[in-house]
């Protein structure tokens, strides 16, 4: 899948859930519950072990929902979650070293950004997606409006302390492509198995997200 299609997914998808996951045989029935819920991309973070074998359990066994690496900080990483059927990639920073592992295994990237300097190293690589993180932090909306000023050409997933209560604040903004966050996925909602919930949670915000972005 090309950048282009890739980035097509995330923005039609509007709401990005961040799983962190402890028991990867829990990942595909995660997954079909937030494709039942209208949520079909799912951005694994590496933060666990289990993170790895959950993502190639899902771009294997779910093939609607795109499959997404996420936490990805170093180089080495890129080609396990290259191997273990990633369709794109997602760090909380920019790193030149990370950029350039992802040019050469050709998978699409949203490098963190938080500031004008970490802006500048994407533009200057060619990356005009980027995942705004952390969101809430780094001054929220009003923040993202400033750092457009002198990087119009930039598209901003925004993530970290975004939820249903603030995802209209920032899909008010064109240069938002869509949100992402790990409200949709709670932790005691995974580990117990209740994806009743999982898919309530992500219907809630796939529906929120398409009454403001139809
Ligand atoms: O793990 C990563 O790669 C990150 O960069 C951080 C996560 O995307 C955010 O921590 C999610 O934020 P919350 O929705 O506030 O929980």
């Amino acid at each position: 899948m090309d950048e282009t299609a890739a980035i097509a997914r995330l923005e039609a998808c509007g709401v990005i859930p961040v799983v962190v996951i402890e028991d990867a045989s829990r990942a595909i029935d995660l997954a079909h519950a937030l494709v039942a819920g209208g949520i079909d991309v799912v951005e694994v973070t590496l933060r666990r072990p289990a993170g790895l074998a959950a993502l190639e359990a899902i771009a294997r066994s779910v093939p609607g929902a795109l499959p997404v690496a996420g936490t990805v900080v170093t180089p080495a990483q890129v080609q396990q979650v290259k191997d273990a059927g990633a369709k794109a990639v997602v760090s909380p920073g920019f790193s030149e070293a990370v950029d350039e592992a992802l040019k050469a295994a050709g998978l699409p990237w949203l490098p963190g950004v938080a500031t004008a300097s970490d802006c500048m190293r994407a533009v200057a690589a060619g990356r005009i997606v980027a995942k705004f993180f952390p969101a809430e932090t780094a001054g929220g909306p009003p923040a993202l409006k400033a750092l457009s000023g002198p990087f119009p050409q930039m598209r901003f997933c925004p993530t970290g302390g975004v939820g249903l209560n603030n995802l209209g604040s920032y899909l008010a903004l064109p240069q938002v492509i869509c949100v992402g966050g790990s409200w949709l996925v709670p932790a005691d909602a995974i580990a117990s198995g209740d994806w009743a919930r999982v898919t309530r949670l992500a219907k809630e915000a796939s529906e929120a997200f398409r009454a403001l972005r139809g």
